[in-house]
């Protein structure tokens, strides 16, 4: 784990000596779009123009944040139009690194050994952690964006004259509903678990694990009236959320210590969990293997053993009970 100062490596573990404890996720700092046409977005400098084959996506499978770009890109059927790497499980002292194993590609686009060097490749100064997913320009050897939220709104729209144009997850209509639920789910629940795992102090860590159980607690009621967050419509919302819930019972409950609840002890939740694993070429986005290793392995100051759990067992493959809701009845349960 570290961070580029000046373009130069550091290894660093996060500090919360300055906010009590608190573990604060620092803003991501390349913030561009690519559009159909290629002019830069409002407020920006640099355009990026779709094209097939230009842009690449380097993730890791064990991410939350990049695997919502997985995700879509397998949704939006974009798999031959943009390429990607995926680095090692293992995040040690050179923070994210290329090795080849494990269904792990190495860098495909340049043969690098650490991630940082992508950034450094983009910006020879930078300064700031060294963060997956991004989403990289091949033709001018950049970084366009290395803010998951961003990533999936261009997958969404950009690549429409390649990809399933009919798969919509950000509907003009649900747009405020979405963005509301976005605003929740990111605070108390995505970012909340790493509230919880990262805290130093106990003070900022029960802070963190009664704000994410008071939030799951909303999105279970929510969910027991809807198939899916904003009501009968598949949104991007849900693919937030789910990537979260994917890793929770496997590691957050117990490496995060986010353990009043398991999402199994929670009827809609688990069984939406299910549900939106089971959506076609979603299973084959998850990979628990890295999930499970990156996070015991990598974080030595909460699993100083690096012992990785052999449980729980967990079968997200397992028949569930949301084709209740019927999508003609507006979102009223359909008991069958
Ligand atoms: N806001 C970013 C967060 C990405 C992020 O924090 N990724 C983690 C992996 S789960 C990472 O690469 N962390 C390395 C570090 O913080 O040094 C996004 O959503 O894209």
């Amino acid at each position: 784990m570290g961070l580029l100062v000046d373009g130069q490596w550091q290894d660093k573990w996060y500090d919360t000596s300055a906010s009590g404890g608190r573990f604060e996720r620092s803003e991501s700092q390349f913030r561009d779009f690519v559009t159909v046409d290629g002019a830069p977005v409002s407020g920006r400098t640099r355009g990026f123009k779709a094209e097939p084959g230009r842009y690449h996506l380097y993730v890791s499978l064990a991410c939350p944040w990049a695997h919502r770009t997985l995700i879509l890109r397998t949704l939006k059927k974009l798999e031959g139009i943009i390429s990607i790497s995926i680095v090692d499980h293992f995040m040690g002292k050179d923070g994210w690194t290329f090795v080849e194993r494990d269904g792990s590609t190495g860098d495909t686009l340049y043969g690098s050994r650490f991630l940082h060097q992508i950034y450094t490749k983009a910006d020879p100064n930078y300064s700031g952690r060294v963060t997956v997913p991004i989403l990289w320009d091949k033709h001018q050897k950049t970084i366009v964006s290395n803010e998951s939220s961003e990533i999936i709104r261009m997958l969404n729209k950009a690549f429409d004259a390649w990809g399933d144009d009919t798969a919509d997850f950000y509907p003009d209509r649900l747009a405020a509903d979405i963005d509301a639920w976005n605003d929740r789910v990111y605070g108390s629940i995505n970012n909340g678990v790493y509230r919880c795992g990262f805290a130093t102090t106990q003070e900022a860590y029960e802070e963190a694990f009664d704000d994410l159980f008071g939030a799951l607690d909303a999105v279970e009621e929510q969910l027991s009236k809807n198939r899916y967050l904003t009501g009968n419509t598949l949104t991007e919302a849900d693919w937030r959320l789910f990537t979260t819930l994917v890793r929770f019972d496997p590691v957050y409950f117990g490496h995060f210590k986010s353990n009043l609840r398991r999402i199994a002890d929670y009827p809609n939740l688990w069984n939406y969990t299910c549900d939106l694993y089971q959506v076609p070429g979603v299973a084959e986005t998850v990979d628990l293997h890295h999930i499970k290793h990156h996070y015991y392995a990598s974080h030595e100051t909460i699993n100083p053993t690096r012992i990785v759990p052999r449980g729980p067992q967990i079968d997200y493959a397992r028949p569930s009970d949301r084709n209740r809701f019927d999508s003609a009845s507006g979102g009223q349960i359909v008991y069958q």
